[in-house]
């Protein structure tokens, strides 16, 4: 039986030496899933509330964990997320806290796929899953909310769209990672890393382009397989009401001149993916975006979209974007995120799981995106709480979870 016996809160560390809340469950037969909410940095407007880990677990202690405890099933994810909604009852989560109830629903599915003694991405995903992979999008160099004195936009990200299987993908943006630092070094630039793991040059975004582009073609020449890189640009963050656009330092861009720009790039980097090029309210210019290069490109909405299907629903209306980022914290269930996957994936609009930048060793993106047969996993290139899932991806290819 997957009946819950026990839900227990606790306080653990993040990647950013951030408090986050972890949650265990257990279930009447023995079942245990333990997970833990990721937090982001460039959070988007209209996303579930994060609230400080203290009092989420003292909030979902109060609210939800009542009616969790020998009420509903781990196997069940609709009425364990039915459960924490119920307890919650606003629209964002902000009585109990996204995080607890995104940590909760996580352990929840754990606890299920424990009890069935099938992997997660099973439970999740159906037997017939674990044939496909993601390609995952690994960030190699980046500034913005990430890094301070680094690049305007907040991601580049290597892309090993050729790569035979996903185990030489992970290390394809490994080498690409590297052999950026060996290029920095060639131009005497020294570089931190950001809160991803990827290096924090203090240069332009221009530079950023060339350096990348060199070291993803270098390692495709290595490899022998075909590497492009994407963006995301995280343009919520660049801008400024006030100036009525988009902020590089000194220079401002209008919304068109940022249409033109980004078009501009997907044409001269042939890049595979952009994410987030304009702000989270303008689904006009995403859709002028999607018009011009949208059959080249993903355009990509994270800040736009925020996992929630009716922010999804506005923009496939619009014809904004191609493609959706899913991060389950953003809404708060497992459930409400493969909601908005199944529903991009009807619309045509392809799915790319995400890490948030602050993170913890939790894998369960990656089973995620195995069970949703996503197209990316956008989950960083080297640094632990990143390799996790990444290395998480190749035991579920050699059936090893
Ligand atoms: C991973 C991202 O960063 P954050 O978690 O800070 O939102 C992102 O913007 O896609
Ligand atoms: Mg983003």
């Amino acid at each position: 039986m997957t009946l819950i016996t026990d839900v227990r809160l606790r306080r653990v560390l993040d990647s950013r030496g951030n408090p986050t809340v972890e949650a265990d469950v257990l279930t009447q037969s023995g079942g245990f899933g333990r997970a833990a909410a990721p937090s982001g940095a460039s959070t988007g407007e209209y996303e579930a509330i994060e609230l400080p880990p203290s009092e989420a677990i003292a909030a979902a202690r109060r609210h939800a964990v009542p009616r969790l405890i020998e009420e509903v099933h781990a196997g069940n994810q609709r009425e364990v997320d039915g459960a924490l909604r119920a307890a919650d009852g606003t629209d964002n989560f902000s009585e109990i806290g996204a995080n607890s109830a995104v940590a909760i629903s996580m352990a929840a599915a754990k606890a299920g796929a424990d009890v069935l003694g099938a992997p997660l991405y099973q439970h999740l995903g159906g037997a017939f899953r674990g044939e496909n992979f993601p390609v995952p999008l690994g960030n190699v160099v980046g500034g913005g909310e990430h890094a301070k004195e680094a690049t305007h936009i907040q991601e580049f990200l290597a892309a090993p769209v050729g790569a035979p299987s996903v185990s030489e993908a992970v290390f394809a943006n490994a080498a690409v990672h590297a052999r950026v630092s060996e290029i920095l070094d060639e131009r005497d630039t020294p570089a931190a890393k950001g809160d991803e793991g990827a290096w924090a040059p203090p240069i332009s975004d221009a530079e950023a382009f060339e350096v990348v582009d060199e070291a993803v073609s270098d390692v495709e020449d290595e490899l022998g397989f075909e590497v492009r890189f994407g963006l995301d640009m995280a343009a919520a963050e660049l801008y400024d009401d006030d100036e009525d656009g988009y902020v590089y330092g000194d220079e401002v861009k209008s919304t068109d001149e940022q249409v033109d720009y980004v078009a501009e790039m997907v044409e001269e980097y042939d890049l595979v993916y952009v994410e987030d090029p304009l702000d989270e309210d303008d689904y006009e210019g995403f859709a002028d975006l999607t018009e011009r290069v949208g059959d080249q490109t993903l355009i990509c909405g994270d800040d736009l979209f925020v996992t929630n299907v009716e922010r999804l629903q506005d923009g496939i209306d619009a014809g904004a974007g191609n493609s959706i980022l899913i991060k389950p914290n953003q809404i708060g269930t497992l459930s409400d995120a493969f909601d908005a996957v199944e529903l991009a994936v009807r619309n045509g609009y392809d799915a790319v799981i995400s890490h948030r930048s602050g993170e913890t060793e939790d894998t369960t993106i990656a089973h995620l995106a195995v069970a949703t047969d996503a197209a990316f996993i956008k989950t960083g290139t080297v640094q632990g709480e990143r390799t996790a899932k990444l290395n998480e991806l190749i035991r579920i290819a050699d059936d090893a979870v």
